[in-house]
Formats: C-alpha cells, structure tokens, sequence
C-alpha cells in the first residue's frame, strides 16, 4: 500500500492531503483546496505503490518500442496526436506488454476515482453517494505522456494550456516535474511540485457545473526541458455519455441561481475530443456556451 508522509503545504502551492486521515477532516481539507485552487495531491490513496511501478514500466517498455512502431498507433485526429488508453491499436499494443497490470491500473483508478467523488459531494454538502450515478456507465479514460529532452524548451509546450473537460482527473507526475498551474486569484502559474508516490487531482468542468462554479476547473499546462526527459500519466473520470450537465439542484438557491444551463455530456465530450488538440480557435463546445447571464 501506499505509505508516505503528507509533505508540508505551501501557501503558494496546493495542499498534500493525507486520504488516510479522519474522513471530516479530508472532507474539510478536500473542499478548502477545491474552492481555492481547483485541485491538490493525495498521499496514502490506496493505489499499491508495486502496481504503480509495474504499470509505470509497461508505459516505458511502450515507449521505448522504435518510432515507426509507433507511428502505427498514433490517433490521426491533427495536430498533437497523444496516445489515449480508449484508442484501441494503441490499447491492444500497451496490454501486450502487460495485460494484468494494465487491468489493475484501470481498476484502481477507477476505485480511487469513486472515492475521491464522494468525498467532494461531502465537501458540497451532498450525501456520499449523490454524484455516483452520473458514472455507471462512465466514459473515463487514461492518457500516457511521454515528452523527451528537447533542446530549445522555450518554444515547445510539453501540452498547452486547457482545463480538463471531465468530472475529475487523477496524473501521476514524475520528478522531472513540468507540470504548471494557473493561480486562480491572480493568474500567476505556479510549478506543481513533484510529491513521491502522490497523485495530483484536478477539478474537470462538470464539477464545476455541478457544484455551480463554488469550485472551478484548474487551468493547466505543462513544460519540457533540455536535460530530462518526462512522464505523465493522467486518469480522466468522466459520466456517463447521456448525462445531462446542470448545477446540482441542491446546491442552487435564490441566493445562488444556476450559472449553467443543462446540455448533454457526450455532446460536449465528442465536439472537444476532436477538437482538443487541433486549432485552439476552432468552433469547440466549451463551459461559456452554456453559461447563464448573471
Ligand atoms: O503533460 C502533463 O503532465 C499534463 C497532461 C494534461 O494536462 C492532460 O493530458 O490533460
Ligand atoms: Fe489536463
């Protein structure tokens, strides 16, 4: 199991939050780190740490395949073309190197997501469970990172800067570190440090849909550098595909009117799957679409 410290919280970064604490006090740490940063990093998750390093190792054997093997899996979608686990030529490849620790790893993710879902419907107020339907038949996915030395890092971007699109999403950095976050309350980006055996949470757009913008979705982005290169490996937990997005009704009062009016999530999921990575003037649905005029 995962056994580690929860290092010390800087004011100028998020917070470490130790999962393995009392659930009140998480629950009050969770919400306090949603409203002011959009996101922040557990230790002591659950995740074995073994099965970390095995899948870690089944991304680097599949990087390490020559390019021309890869060039055959790459998602022809222009522009970038990352490698997501939903992509099936690039699935079939990664689970050939090692189908159980592929299994396991979705697996966790997917338990920890649930946990970490009820714990912020805690922080909002809500019964544990009151977010968990929106995810039977979730459209989650995982996305493997892979950005080598690059010699002039000032005019690569490792990804450009974006929030994620789903409810949440769980990335395991490594010490090469990169990873940037936009303060919410003056703009400034921030590194994420790199915390051992941690995983950074980022709040996605329809938790801020849900929770009717008490917690926004983190702008982020992440840097190469020449010496090193870097991993990333983020889980992107997302409802199910016919789920309508609208605040959660609950949380909206007359003091608090919906800031969003209702539209499907597959829709929104489809147009900026396909559209993520191409021009980023391009027409994409995004959250200001449905905004209501306050
Ligand atoms: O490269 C990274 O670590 C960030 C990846 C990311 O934000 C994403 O894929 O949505
Ligand atoms: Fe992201």
């Amino acid at each position: 199991m995962a056994e580690c410290v929860a290092a010390s919280t800087q004011a100028n970064d998020f917070p470490v939050i130790d999962l393995s604490r009392n659930t009140a006090a998480v629950v009050a740490e969770i919400g306090d780190a949603c409203e002011k940063w959009g996101a922040f990093q557990v230790v002591n998750h659950g995740v074995p740490l073994e099965l970390h390093a095995k899948f870690e190792l089944a991304m680097k054997k599949f990087f390490a395949q020559p390019t021309e093997e890869k060039r055959k899996l790459r998602k022809d979608i222009g522009g970038v073309k990352p490698y997501d686990y939903g992509y099936e030529e690039f699935a079939k490849n990664l689970i050939s190197i090692n189908r159980e620790a592929c299994e396991e790893y979705g697996q966790e993710m997917e338990k920890l997501s649930f946990r970490l879902m009820e714990l912020i419907s805690m922080s909002l107020g809500l019964p544990r469970q009151r977010l968990n339907g929106f995810f039977k038949d979730h459209t989650s996915m995982g996305r493997l990172i892979h950005c080598p030395p690059c010699p002039t890092p000032k005019l690569a971007l490792g990804t450009h800067e974006h929030t994620d699109v789903g409810a949440l999403t769980i990335l395991s950095q490594d010490d090469a570190g990169g990873l940037e976050a936009q303060r919410t309350f003056d703009g400034e980006w921030i590194p994420v440090k790199f915390v051992p055996n941690a995983y950074v949470i980022n709040i996605g757009d329809m938790l801020e849909v849900w929770s009717n913008k008490k917690y926004v979705s983190l702008v982020h982005r992440a840097k190469v550098n020449s010496e090193r290169e870097r991993f990333s490996i983020p889980f992107f937990f997302n409802p199910a595909y016919y789920v309508v997005m609208e605040p959660i009704e609950e949380v909206t009062n007359e003091q608090n009117p919906a800031k969003y009016r209702a539209f499907n999530w597959g829709k929104y999921y489809g147009s900026r799957k396909y559209g993520n990575f191409k021009n980023p003037d391009m027409d994409v649905l995004r959250l200001k679409h449905f905004k209501i005029a306050e």
